[in-house]
């Protein structure tokens, strides 16, 4: 998968698992038992807080950001460590990632990230977008989105980049990548990982116009596989992981670098021309412009 995140493997390609139990499938199965003084380890920083489930694999990452988990330089930092973390434990087999902010999942990429700085700083500021989508969806684990709010643009990049979306049943939220409504283009990345979601006609259409999706035609469209009132996602959320669990490790983790291994090695083969690209066309006058008008309709609409 992504050379940015080795792909572990728990077993040398081409030997035989040993078939009798799930239990033996992960990679937590791999290590010499030892007696673990509890089953929750927790580690939090400032803009996300992660429990990993040592007995059952499974973590669960929230994003806790106020006011609406904008996807800042920061952030993006600590999820990418979030990330290398939970991949490089061997008893983490599984995430969940969803919002302890009430009403959004993630807002998308922080606008002022890319407002009125400098070239250089726009340049790294997209290589830690371009990272997080490297590792979230390169990454071995089973992940799973439990959208519990709205998620335009960036945040919905990140539900796409994992293997299964739930969202929470409430005709307020809304998902999609709406770059075009803000005067900018979803890069060939993200338009990518829609288009391997939901197909070409649908992305076309849903990224031309820049659409976010009420929940229920999120579903229809394939954008969100399945939807929950909201106090039933977390219980669903530990079934689909339970689910995709159960099958072997190396199997699914090959399977899912098959499936992702071409858009991934596009990205990688033109990463630092889309860095270029990035920084060139936000630079521009117009496009400033544009998202200063956005940020002013925010603004407007909260009056
Ligand atoms: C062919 C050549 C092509 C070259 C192309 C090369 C590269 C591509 C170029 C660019 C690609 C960029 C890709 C961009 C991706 C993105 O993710 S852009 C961000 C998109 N996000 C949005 O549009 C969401 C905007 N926000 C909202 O709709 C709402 O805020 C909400 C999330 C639904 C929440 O609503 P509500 O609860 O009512 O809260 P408020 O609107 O009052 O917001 C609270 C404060 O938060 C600020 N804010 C909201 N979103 C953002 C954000 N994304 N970034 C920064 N700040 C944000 C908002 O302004 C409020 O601030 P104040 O309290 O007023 O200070």
């Amino acid at each position: 998968m992504c050379p940015s995140v080795p792909l572990p493997s728990p077993c040398p390609p081409g030997i035989l698992f040993p078939y009798s139990s799930p239990q033996l499938w992960g990679r937590a199965a791999l290590q010499p038992p030892v007696l673990l003084p509890t089953q929750r380890r927790t580690f939090s920083n400032n803009k996300i807080l992660v429990e990993l489930d040592t007995s059952s694999g499974v973590a669960t990452m929230k994003f806790k950001s106020p006011p609406v988990n904008s996807l800042s330089l920061d952030f993006l930092t600590e999820f990418c460590i979030s990330l290398e973390k939970l991949e490089n434990d061997r008893a983490c087999r599984a995430l969940i990632i969803t919002s302890a902010i009430p009403r959004i999942f993630s807002s998308g990429l922080d606008i002022m990230e890319m407002f009125g700085k400098s070239t250089e700083h726009y340049a790294e500021f997209w290589r830690a977008v371009q990272e997080m989508w490297l590792r979230l969806y390169g990454s071995s684990m089973v992940t799973v989105a439990a959208i519990n709010g709205s998620s335009p643009a960036g945040g919905c990049l990140i539900a796409l980049s994992c293997d299964y979306r739930i969202m929470v049943e409430n005709p307020k939220y809304v998902i999609g990548l709406n770059e075009a409504q803000l005067g900018i283009v979803a890069p060939f990345w993200f338009k990518d990982t829609f288009v391997n979601t939901v197909g070409h006609r649908v992305a076309e259409r849903s990224l031309q116009l820049g659409l976010l999706h009420p929940v229920t035609e999120a579903h229809q469209i394939g954008l969100v596989d399945e939807v929950v009132p909201e106090e039933k996602l977390q219980e669903k959320a530990a079934a689909v992981v339970a689910q995709w669990l159960a099958l072997p490790d190396h199997a699914r983790q090959l399977t899912k670098s098959m499936m992702r291994k071409a858009v991934l090695d596009h990205m990688l083969a033109h990463r630092e021309e889309d860095i270029q690209n990035f920084v060139k066309f936000i630079s521009k006058d117009s496009i400033q412009k544009s998202l200063s008008m956005y940020m002013e309709m925010l603004k407007k609409k909260k009056s």
